[in-house]
């Protein structure tokens, strides 16, 4: 296979996961995030299994951005198949107490960052004249709207919106573009939740907030990064080249939708 991707926020947690399985898939793999020490160490690790990679270091939320990642995927793999939106933040904050700033850095990153890199890979695939799949972190908070994560959800309902409208104008051109929406997986983004949640709640203890989210679970067990890997895998893959415009859920039984 000569396929390559592009994955978001892939120096850690899911998009590392990702990034890893698409690589086990055959994909050259371009790894992107904003955290440059993280992200050449993951270059490097994947470049000592022998996997074909190059990294972009970059603030998904600057529209710009993306056209150099588009970029390293040309010019180093000579084209672009997949791009994933995988990097996101999270805000955990009381609803009468989340700020202007706190709002405006959410949704500059989870949604802005999102809209740009699909535009980026959009014109990329037009430009080539080849099909392309662009998939887009969402979340169960883009089905179910959470306590304390009011800010959060909101972003990944609108992560979901921006996936319907973007591939309804993007299928005549043979784009689809579908969200994967995990549940709870213990990356770093849940250690800092957790952290937040407690802080917050003078009857919790480190690890309750992450337990109690993740003992609802009716598959019995958190996420592990490869269960979304596995979702990311397959909507990346030409046996998803019929659906588009779909917010699929993986969370071991959790949200029912
Ligand atoms: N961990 C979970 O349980 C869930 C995660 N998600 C979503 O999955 C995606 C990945 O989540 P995790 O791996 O858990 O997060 P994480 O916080 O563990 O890792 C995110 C990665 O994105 C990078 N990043 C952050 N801001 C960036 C920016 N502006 N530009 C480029 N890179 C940036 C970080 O440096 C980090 O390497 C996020 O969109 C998140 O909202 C959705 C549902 C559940
Ligand atoms: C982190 C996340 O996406 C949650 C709480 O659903």
């Amino acid at each position: 296979m000569n396929k390559v991707a592009v994955v978001t926020g892939s120096a850690a947690g899911l998009g590392k996961g990702i990034a890893l399985q698409l690589a086990k898939d055959g994909f050259k793999v371009v790894l992107q995030d904003i955290n440059e020490d993280a992200l050449k160490s993951t270059e490097k690790e994947f470049k000592n299994e022998g996997y074909e990679v190059v990294s972009v270091a970059g603030d998904v939320s600057k529209r710009d951005k993306h056209t150099d990642f588009v970029k390293a995927a040309v010019d180093n793999f000579g084209q672009l198949d997949v791009y994933v939106n995988n990097a996101g933040i999270d805000i955990v904050a009381p609803f009468i107490e989340t700020t202007e700033e706190q709002m405006n850095k959410i949704f500059a990153i989870n949604v802005n960052g999102v809209m740009f890199g699909t535009q980026a890979a959009a014109r990329q695939f037009m430009d080539q004249g080849s099909k392309g799949k662009i998939l887009n972190a969402c979340s169960i908070a883009g089905h179910e709207s959470y306590e304390m994560l009011g800010a959060y959800s909101a972003t990944k309902h609108a992560v979901k919106s921006l996936t319907h409208s973007a591939s309804k104008e993007f299928a005549k051109e043979n784009i689809t573009v579908n969200a994967y929406c995990p549940g709870v997986a213990k990356t770093e983004m849940w250690d800092r939740i957790d952290a937040e949640m407690v802080r917050y709640n003078d009857d919790m203890e480190p690890g309750d907030a992450f337990k109690e989210f993740s003992g609802a679970i009716s598959l019995g067990r958190y996420q592990e990064p490869q269960d979304v890997a596995n979702l990311v895998s397959f909507l990346a893959s030409d046996k998803a080249d019929y659906i588009t415009g779909q917010a699929i859920v993986t969370d071991g039984g959790l949200v029912y939708r």
